[in-house]
């Protein structure tokens, strides 16, 4: 049976762990899927080169309030389609083919791994091998929802729905969080008739409520949004898929040519056995990492999806460095740092938060105060002529320190950015709206004056 000084499941951030400071660790990389993992092939990238097409292919639409009329007269999937991943698909097997066959201490094993015991597994490929220590970086799946046979309807996940042959003529979306609402901005955009089905009464409920609110109160404009409804039943018909829905109005239907399911995900470890492994886990099948990424065995480490609160790729990759940093320096080991996650929603319009919703300011006790500003009362939002975007801050009214800050509108996964910093490093608002310029007129002059509006002791 073949040792390793390391095995490392998954290769999505997982696969950035080895460098050179590994190069004298026989290293195996096991992976099941495609190189690169969900944010390459079928996540964050992708997705995000759809959203730059869509918002391009909407921008006419919203010529005609500034006076221009202008109008977008073809959306051409296929060449879209493979634009994207004439990109994509080269990076991923390019990546296989560095670790294959580039990396003389790094040994590919192409298969579903799964525990034997705690330093033996079973790569899939006919192979067990073991480890002195090992790294679970093996993400998460779409969670497929309990509704009576939709597997006859051939749904679609966010793993198989962009590379359709075809643009759909319509889609309904099951689901209401960061994927429902990315994927109806890109498809309305290009024209599909799109529904979507919310269980709750808000979309993106997560978020702060008067940003949902507002969120919810234009989605209701441009798509047709069915909130507070059970999905009990899904149909394939001879055009596409009906499904059978319960609301406040009591029964109802619902049909497309297409459907896309996006109520969430689930981590992977149900494929792993990790159970064998002795790793601990938590209720929602998570792995139990402390703050150092260990899990209950302390040779065994776990980042991103498979064991974090958050399920970003810019967690993943941090949690990545703390691991790769503890497995090198075991004496001097470094804690992985969650304070001020942020987290953007790139749908029409914007979403962008870090830090506590007003919600849970006052769930935790804690003392706050709120500020607001509108997109239009500035003079950039005049520009773009903007009515419905704003950005509220939450702050502590002693010291001035940020709790939270969200924002919906234009650009707003790069107007954050500033707040983030601010809370990072600890900058109250009264030093950071006083103590540098604003370029006027851009758009962080939305920030400045939010600053300037809390109404701090
Ligand atoms: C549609 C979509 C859009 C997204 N957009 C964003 C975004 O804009 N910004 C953002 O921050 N995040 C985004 N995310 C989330 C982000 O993609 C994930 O948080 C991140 O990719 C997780 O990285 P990971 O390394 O934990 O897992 P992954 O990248 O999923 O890697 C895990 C790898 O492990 C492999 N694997 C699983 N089980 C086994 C096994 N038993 N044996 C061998 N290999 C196995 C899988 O095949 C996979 O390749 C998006 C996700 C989706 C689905
Ligand atoms: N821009 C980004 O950073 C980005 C983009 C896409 C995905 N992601 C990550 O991927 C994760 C998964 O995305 P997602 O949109 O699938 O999950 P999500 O957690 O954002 O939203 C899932 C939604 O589905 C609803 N839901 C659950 N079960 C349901 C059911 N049976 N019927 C109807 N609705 C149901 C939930 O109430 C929730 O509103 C996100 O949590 C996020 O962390 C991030």
């Amino acid at each position: 049976m073949r040792h390793f000084d390391l095995v490392i499941i998954g290769t999505g951030s997982g696969n950035s762990i080895p460098n050179d400071a590994t190069s004298d660790w026989q290293i195996a990389i096991l992976e099941k899927g495609t190189f690169g993992g969900t944010c390459l092939n079928v996540g964050c990238i992708p997705t995000k080169m759809f959203v730059h097409t869509a918002d391009q292919a909407a921008a006419p639409a919203n010529a005609k309030k500034l006076g221009v009329d202008a109008h977008t007269d073809a959306v051409h999937w296929p060449e879209i389609r493979d634009r994207i991943f004439n990109r994509i698909d080269p990076i991923a097997e390019g990546g296989r083919n560095w670790r294959a066959n580039e990396n003389a201490n790094v040994t590919v094993y192409e298969g579903t791994a799964k525990f034997v015991d705690d330093h033996t597994i079973d790569t899939g490929t006919g192979e067990t091998i073991t480890a002195d220590r090992v790294v679970i970086a093996a993400g998460s799946r779409p969670t497929v929802p309990d509704i009576a046979d939709l597997d006859t309807t051939g749904f679609h996940t966010s793993d198989t729905i962009m590379r359709l042959d075809e643009l759909p003529e319509s889609l309904i979306i099951v689901g209401s969080g960061f994927i429902a609402s990315e994927f109806a901005h890109v498809f309305s955009s290009f024209g599909v008739r799109v529904t979507m089905i919310a269980r709750s009464n808000l979309l993106l409920r997560h978020e702060d409520t008067e940003i949902a609110e507002r969120f919810t109160q234009v989605a209701k404009a441009k798509w047709d949004v069915r909130l507070q409804r059970k999905t009990t039943r899904a149909e394939k018909t001879a055009t596409g898929v009906k499904l059978h829905l319960e609301g406040p109005d009591g029964e109802e239907t619902v049909e497309a040519t297409h459907l896309l399911v996006a109520v969430g995900r689930q981590p992977n470890t149900d494929l792993l056995d990790v159970t064998k492994a002795g790793v601990e886990l938590h209720a929602d099948g998570r792995i139990k990492v402390d703050e150092f990424q260990r899990t209950s065995r302390s040779h065994i480490f776990a980042l991103g999806d498979i064991s974090s609160d958050y399920q970003l790729k810019h967690v993943a990759n941090h949690e990545a460095r703390v691991v790769q940093h503890n497995l090198l320096h075991p004496d001097d080991p470094i804690k992985s740092d969650h304070r001020f996650v942020p987290a953007a929603v790139f749908s029409n319009p914007q979403i962008a938060s870090v830090g506590l919703t007003e919600e849970q300011a006052k769930r935790q006790g804690i003392r706050y105060v709120t500020a607001s500003q509108a997109y239009a009362s500035i003079a950039y939002g005049w520009a773009m002529e903007d009515t419905t975007g704003f950005a509220k801050l939450l702050a502590d009214p002693a010291t001035g320190q940020l709790l939270g800050a969200h924002i919906i509108g234009p650009q707003a996964s790069t107007v954050i950015q500033p707040l983030i910093q601010a809370m990072s490093f600890g900058l109250d608002a009264r030093s950071m709206a006083r103590g540098q310029y604003w370029i006027h007129p851009a758009m962080p002059e939305l920030v400045e004056n939010a600053l300037l509006n809390l109404p701090l002791d």
